[in-house]
């Protein structure tokens, strides 16, 4: 039985679509990321499971239950299901500590004390306990915004690309951490982001959302080896066309570089990049710059070089 229901949800924003029928089902524990370029209507889609934002028409359920919209619920928003954006708000004045106690006010003193303890032990924040958010690293500070988010223990987790500001090494090791907890806890996770890395981080579990309606779901070997559109096939790698064959494209890791037959072609601009080059060819014939991989780094701007491929290689991938 699922826990976490969306149904058939739509959205419009002054008669422009930001949503178009989006359903999903979890079951507790279950982690999914939506993929999807800016203003596909990831946003839109969180605040609406979050009861933050109202809809045309469709439900959200937990646990049997529907979650009112603001215009069917007096106070918007539920304990139960958390959404966590990059605009964190953390209090200034108040400490680390007293920024994770804050959502537990209400609560009993010993239950908020332990709770506390526990989320400030798990996040590794006890060292930081006493200092003020001015005195925090963003990483530690987005810590700190997701313990507190936390605190009141959400059976789902609404996460709207928190980690944004972050540069790339600390916000893998935050994804990596927070995934660990989100595991231990069986915490119901939806994660957003444009960013296909990111959403892999965390989870092989993807959708994918473009202009508000989902394109394709699956998970990333699915998805990369058999995407069906080319917005698919754009979020794992750039595509080639092959020349005078309709919707044929390639991968740059799949052309073959060689020194005769093919389609002749000259390298016009060379990336230097962790693991290989990455080249810019410009193809005799038809003047067209293919991206390609030299995994030998064999090649130098201003050389003539013949790309090839295998046929089984090919995607067809209509627009
Ligand atoms: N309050 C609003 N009023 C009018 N249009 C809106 C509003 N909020 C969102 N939209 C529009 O709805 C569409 C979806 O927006 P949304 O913010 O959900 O996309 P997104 O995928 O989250 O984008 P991003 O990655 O840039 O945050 C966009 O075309 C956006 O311009």
């Amino acid at each position: 039985m699922s826990s976490f229901i969306a149904k058939k949800i739509k959205k419009t924003y002054a008669g422009k679509i930001a949503l178009s029928e989006f359903s999903l089902e979890m079951n507790r524990g279950d982690f999914i990321s939506i993929v999807g370029e800016s203003g596909s209507g990831k946003s839109t889609l969180l605040r609406i499971m979050a009861g933050l934002e109202v809809q045309d028409s469709g439900q959200v359920f937990l646990e049997n239950e529907e979650i009112l919209n603001p215009k069917k619920k007096l106070v918007p928003g539920y304990d139960e299901v958390k959404l966590i954006h990059q605009d964190y708000h953390l209090f200034p004045n108040s400490t680390v500590s007293e920024n994770i106690r804050r959502p537990l006010l209400q609560y009993d003193k010993n239950y908020a004390k332990a709770r506390e303890e526990k989320l400030l032990e798990q996040f590794g924040l006890k060292e930081l306990q006493g200092r003020f958010p001015r005195q925090l690293s963003g990483g530690q500070q987005q810590k700190v915004a997701i313990a507190a988010a936390l605190a009141i223990e959400p059976e789902v987790l609404l996460l709207d690309e928190p980690f944004s500001s972050l540069d790339t090494i600390q916000k893998h090791q935050l994804i990596d951490e927070l995934g660990d907890l989100f595991k231990q806890w069986k915490t119901t996770v939806v994660f957003v982001t444009h960013d296909l890395d990111d959403a892999l981080r965390l989870t092989d579990n993807l959708i994918i959302l473009k202009k508000g309606k989902v394109v394709q779901k699956g998970n990333s070997f699915e998805l990369c080896t058999h995407p069906q559109s080319q917005y698919v096939a754009r979020l794992f790698s750039p595509i080639n066309p092959i020349p005078g064959q309709k919707d044929a494209y390639l991968r740059p890791n799949e052309v073959k570089l060689r020194s005769k037959g093919g389609l002749l072609g000259h390298v016009v601009d060379l990336r230097f990049l962790v693991h290989y080059n990455l080249l810019q060819i410009k193809l005799k014939e038809s003047n067209k710059i293919w991206e390609v991989d030299d995994p030998h780094r064999k090649y130098q701007v201003g050389d003539r070089v013949y790309v090839q491929w295998e046929e089984e290689k090919v995607m067809l991938l209509p627009s």
